[in-house]
């Protein structure tokens, strides 16, 4: 049967449907080593269930698709799921694009149904396990998620805010093969004793340099908002400094309701593995592997086929 999340609007009801998720029958141990060991959620039932935090322009969605490939299970972007409700027609995608143009968050409803029919889509493939990227976003839909299946591994990535606007800025995607690129050349300087951090520009292929597009909401304006929400939502980002006096962005800030940040949730759950991205791909990637202890994974998958 369908693996389904149901919203019920009187309860914090969900349901995956038919699996016999329990947010007690953990098979996580407590307490949790450090890092907690990547391989948990690799069991003979299913293959793991994981969750990437980080700001809008962190690289969630590159890593976490990358992460997807090396282990053979769905990345699932809710913000690409939003992105094709919107390129439909319909009363949602009219909806959904005054909502995602101003920065400001879906309802956890919508958001949840979105999720919902791609889970069932996917475990009608045969689909098993998920990296999650961009849900939860806020507690109530932590709590769904909590209420429905075990998350094995949150990996909240993190950059400095003065790079986070530059690399959205600096997203691009080719509007013919769908990979995403990077314009952005980033190059900050060590200061107070934080390291510097460059990143090269992820250029595309040359066949991909005239079909490049901008997300509608990589504007500078929407970009800040989206950050200041993260920030609210999600986990603290110092982002004071940054100037915000458009109207859009005021009006993204009151609806966002205020709420325990999520890395907080999670950490408190023994969940949370920070990772600060060293710099670009090349740098980062080797890291990452070796903090989920993933470095000798292709190795090991090899010598066991
Ligand atoms: N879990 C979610 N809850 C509410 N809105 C979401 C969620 N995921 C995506 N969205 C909507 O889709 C937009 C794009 O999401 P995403 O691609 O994850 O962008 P980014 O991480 O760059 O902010 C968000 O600004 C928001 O409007």
């Amino acid at each position: 049967m369908a693996r389904v999340l149901r919203v019920a609007r009187s309860s914090s009801l969900f349901s995956f449907g038919s699996r016999s998720y329990s947010a007690e029958a953990s098979h996580v141990s407590s307490p949790p080593p450090p890092f907690l060991g990547a391989r948990r959620g690799f069991t003979k039932e299913r293959n793991v269930q994981w969750v990437f935090l980080g700001c809008p322009g962190v690289g969630k969605g590159t890593y976490a698709s990358r992460l997807s490939s090396l282990l053979g299970v769905p990345h699932i972007a809710t913000g690409d799921l939003v992105r094709d409700a919107l390129a439909s027609s319909g009363p949602l995608s009219q909806q959904l694009s005054e909502i995602v143009n101003q920065g400001k968050l879906v309802s956890d409803e919508i958001i949840v149904n979105l999720l919902s029919k791609r889970l069932e889509a996917g475990e009608a493939k045969g689909e098993s396990g998920f990296i999650l990227d961009g849900f939860p976003r806020t507690m109530r839909q932590a709590e769904i998620l909590g209420d429905v299946t075990d998350i094995d591994l949150v990996v909240n990535l993190k950059l400095p805010e003065e790079v986070l606007v530059d690399k959205c800025l600096g997203r691009r995607t080719c509007n013919q093969c769908g990979k995403g690129f990077n314009i952005a050349h980033i190059n900050l300087k060590g200061e107070n004793g934080k390291p510097g951090i460059s990143m090269d520009p992820l250029l595309p292929p040359p066949q991909c340099m005239s079909k490049l597009i901008t997300r509608a909401d990589d504007t500078e304006e929407v970009v800040k908002a989206r950050l200041r929400i993260y920030n609210e939502t999600v986990g603290p980002l110092s982002l004071l400094s940054l100037p915000f006096s458009c109207e859009a962005m005021l009006d993204a800030l009151n609806d966002c309701v205020q709420s325990q940040p999520l890395e907080e949730y999670y950490r408190s759950k023994g969940k949370l593995m920070e990772f600060d991205l060293p710099g670009g791909i090349p740098e980062s990637w080797p890291r990452l592997l070796e903090a989920l202890r993933l470095d000798d994974y292709e190795e090991k998958q090899s010598a066991a086929a």
